[in-house]
């Protein structure tokens, strides 16, 4: 019997929305509520240094109101270091970030960032959250976070799910064997394994055959379909896409 996928529900881009107008709606924290209601396992923000989309204040409300796990996204700096041990998120998750990029391109550096990281995980376990590192599905970026003491990894599926959309079935094919063959990896040296960057029903369907994951994190594409059919029908059909998939192993 294969275990149910937890889905964490993204909420950046509600906040997204709201900045290009500058004021207060639509609120992200209301969004968050809504996507626990419609059966989210939990909420991920990431805060980005330039404040682009989620701000402290959304960050510190989550933190204190949620009623499900929050997921943050952070940069490995030591402002965002400071805010997680005060505010103590459910999982800390750190992702590689630059300023000029559109969305987070590919996996954290674990390899070449070692030294680095390995005194910050250990801050951000002693501060009481679960981390997890948002990289690409490559053996030596799994062993890394093994190495360093993450519990979890996220696989970064951006490449596999934009080969699909564009219709490259070569590269989908192999991004998608290579999520696999990741996933399978890290669950093997005891990693809990979740997946995560631009997935919508489709993809997450068929990444959800594969047992090695646990999780997945979706917000983009599910805040487009929302203009459409409504978040909460939206995030329904996600959960049901998922089920789906995993039904089918
Ligand atoms: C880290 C990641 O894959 C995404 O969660 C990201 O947080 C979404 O926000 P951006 O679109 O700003 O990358
Ligand atoms: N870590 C990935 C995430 O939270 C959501 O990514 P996306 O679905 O907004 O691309």
């Amino acid at each position: 019997m294969t275990s149910r996928l937890r889905l964490g529900i993204n909420i950046d881009h509600v906040a997204t929305l709201r900045n290009a107008r500058g004021g207060a709606l639509p609120d992200p924290v209301r969004a968050a509520h809504l996507a626990i209601a419609a059966g989210a396992d939990g909420i991920t923000a990431h805060l980005r240094e330039d404040r682009r989309h989620i701000r402290d204040a959304d960050v510190e409300r989550l933190a204190t109101e949620l009623t499900k796990p929050l997921n943050f996204e952070m940069a490995t700096t030591d402002e965002m270091l400071a805010l997680a041990e005060r505010l103590k998120p459910h999982a800390a998750c750190l992702v590689p970030e630059k300023r000029e990029e559109r969305t987070t391109e590919g996996g954290l550096d674990v390899v070449g960032q070692q030294a680095m990281l390995a005194p910050r995980i250990e801050r951000l376990k002693a501060a009481g959250c679960r981390v997890s590192l948002f990289i690409e599905p490559d053996r030596a970026p799994i062993a890394m976070a093994v190495k360093l003491g993450a519990p979890v990894v996220e696989l970064h599926t951006g490449s596999w799910c934009h080969a699909v959309v564009a219709g490259e079935t070569d590269k989908a094919a192999s991004e998608f064997q290579r999520l696999a063959e990741g996933a399978a990896y890290a669950a093997s040296l005891g990693l809990e394994v979740h997946a995560g960057h631009g997935l919508d029903y489709e993809t997450a369907r068929q990444l959800a055959r594969v047992s090695d994951f646990v999780e997945f994190n979706i917000g983009h594409f599910l805040m487009g379909e929302a203009i459409f059919v409504g978040l909460d029908t939206a995030i329904r059909r996600m959960r049901l896409a998922m089920d789906d998939g995993r039904a089918a192993i």
